[in-house]
């Protein structure tokens, strides 16, 4: 496999204004270094504050860095042409419901990025709303639908439908399946891990669950207080773990909980 996406010292500092006081700057992301292979999953692990949600919205262009580069089949990205990240990088948030405008059909959502990346008719158009709404197990009456008439698990299809459409190399997901149920929560996952089989997508997401993380993914990044500290395949952080916090973070979540238990009672 050859890299598909490749990071160089990407960083990010925020600042904000304080009162009267100088300005404020704080590490999200100290400079990262990494790449994926095509058709790749890469989970993105780490406490909270660890700065997961930065690294997901740099790679997908929803945030500018303040150094670095990525590179994408070798060339570089331009983190201000938001058309061209559009079309080969996606991303699914957390909040489903929260991400669709509520006053557009699904159909109409899904149309929107094909008016503005395609040369297509609109016949061809439609007709390519159809095929992806059936990609994510939707029926064609769900084209005229309102998000609110759908469920949280249809809304999320609806997320993943608008996240395909234009085909792209990589999805990036922060934290997308955290607010499912478990049994929706699963048939999600299944459906990413057709896609990307189908499709050949490469797939980076946040999380914070060692279960759907050493379900989906080959890779994990663990991230601690803005830092890179353990980038390896799950197969080797799960046995061979150099990192305390690895370990900690890929306990599973029965563990987790228990810890989280005894330490609230003392
Ligand atoms: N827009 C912003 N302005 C200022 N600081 C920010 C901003 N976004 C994030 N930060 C800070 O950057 C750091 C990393 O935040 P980030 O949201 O990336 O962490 P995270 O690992 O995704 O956390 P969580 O698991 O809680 O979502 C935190 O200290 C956060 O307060």
């Amino acid at each position: 496999m050859t890299d598909l996406l490749e990071v160089r010292n990407l960083s990010k500092y925020y600042s904000f204004k304080n009162g009267w006081l100088r300005p404020t700057r704080v590490c999200a992301l100290e400079p990262i270094n990494f790449s994926v292979k095509r058709g790749e999953t890469i989970a993105i692990m780490g406490e909270t504050g660890s700065g997961k949600s930065t690294l997901a919205k740099l790679i997908a262009g929803a945030e500018v860095p303040t150094s670095g580069e990525i590179y994408l089949n070798g060339e570089l990205l331009d983190p201000n042409n938001y058309q061209q990240r559009c079309r080969e990088i996606r991303m699914i948030f957390q909040d489903s419901f929260g991400s669709l405008n509520p006053q557009l059909t699904i159909g109409k959502q899904l149309l929107e990025p094909l008016r503005f990346n395609t040369a297509w008719t609109p016949a061809e158009r439609q007709e390519h709303v159809y095929v992806t709404l059936q990609k994510v197990g939707l029926l064609p009456d769900h084209f005229d639908f309102y998000p609110h008439m759908l469920s949280s698990g249809q809304q999320q299809r609806v997320c993943i439908a608008r996240a395909i459409i234009l085909e792209p190399q990589i999805i990036v997901a922060d934290e997308a399946f955290a607010s499912l149920d478990p049994s929706i929560r699963a048939q999600i996952i299944n459906l990413i891990l057709d896609l990307q089989e189908d499709m050949g997508i490469s797939f980076i997401f946040a999380s914070h669950s060692p279960e759907i993380v050493r379900h989906l993914a080959d890779k994990i990044l663990i991230m601690h207080r803005g830092k890179m500290i353990e980038f390896d395949s799950t197969q080797a952080l799960l046995t061979n773990p150099k990192e305390q916090l690895t370990k900690i973070l890929l306990q599973s979540e029965q563990l987790n909980k228990a810890l989280k238990h005894t330490t609230t009672q003392e």
